[in-house]
């Protein structure tokens, strides 16, 4: 059976300690936390990566945003490219031991993604996103295509618990969540509702 995945993606503006604060309670219901803070230097990146594993996060759910250095030097699972990132091609040559992810935004950047030996893509944004606000979202037409590439699709921007099975039904492996879970008014129940979605196909 292949697992389905839940992803979590920090938001750059939350503490660091309120982060760890939901993760200690959801991250044994999630597949991987990414740690996704473009404003934080690799000190700080290290010392988030050390704050998680203090709550028991274990290192084999951490994804690290861009920074391969990070994600190689604090041995978390691996780290999420995005297209001003190393190209994935040479970080699975130089580090064979990091999952790589690769963030892509069309059929052809998934097929690159997927010759240049990525382990997963996450392709967005599906539905409007409050981070995306400029930009018309994808929808799900293009991610079904994706889904034939013989490589996990994640989908990402906009999913909630109610638009899950959509993304689900066009073929996703599983999704990335940042604002249904961390901004939830309680960050655990919308997890278990993501799962209960993720596992039974309906709200
Ligand atoms: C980090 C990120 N990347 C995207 C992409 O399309 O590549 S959308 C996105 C933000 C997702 O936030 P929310 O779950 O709150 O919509």
């Amino acid at each position: 059976m292949t697992l389905i995945e839940l992803h979590i993606i920090s938001n750059g503006k939350m503490p660091l300690e309120q982060l760890c604060e939901i993760l200690t309670d959801i991250h044994s219901y999630i597949t991987a936390i990414h740690i996704r803070e473009k404003q934080k230097t690799a000190k700080e990146l290290y010392q988030a990566v050390n704050l998680l594993t203090k709550v028991n996060v274990p290192l084999s759910k951490i994804m690290i945003n861009d920074r391969v250095d990070v994600a190689f030097v604090t041995g978390v699972a691996g780290v999420q490219l995005g297209f001003h990132s190393l190209e994935a091609s040479v970080v699975k040559e130089k580090f064979p031991e990091l999952k790589v992810g690769c963030s892509i935004h069309s059929y052809e950047e998934g097929q690159k993604a997927k010759m240049d030996g990525a382990n997963f893509i996450l392709y967005g944004h599906v539905f409007p996103s409050k981070s995306k606000p400029d930009l018309a979202p994808r929808g799900l037409e293009e991610l079904k295509k994706l889904t034939n590439l013989d490589i996990p699709v994640i989908a990402i921007g906009g999913i909630t618990a109610e638009n899950t099975g959509q993304v689900m039904k066009a073929g996703a492996r599983g999704i990335a969540v940042m604002s249904g879970v961390l901004e939830a008014r309680d960050p655990f129940m919308a997890v278990r509702a993501y799962q209960n979605v993720l596992k039974n196909g309906d709200v």
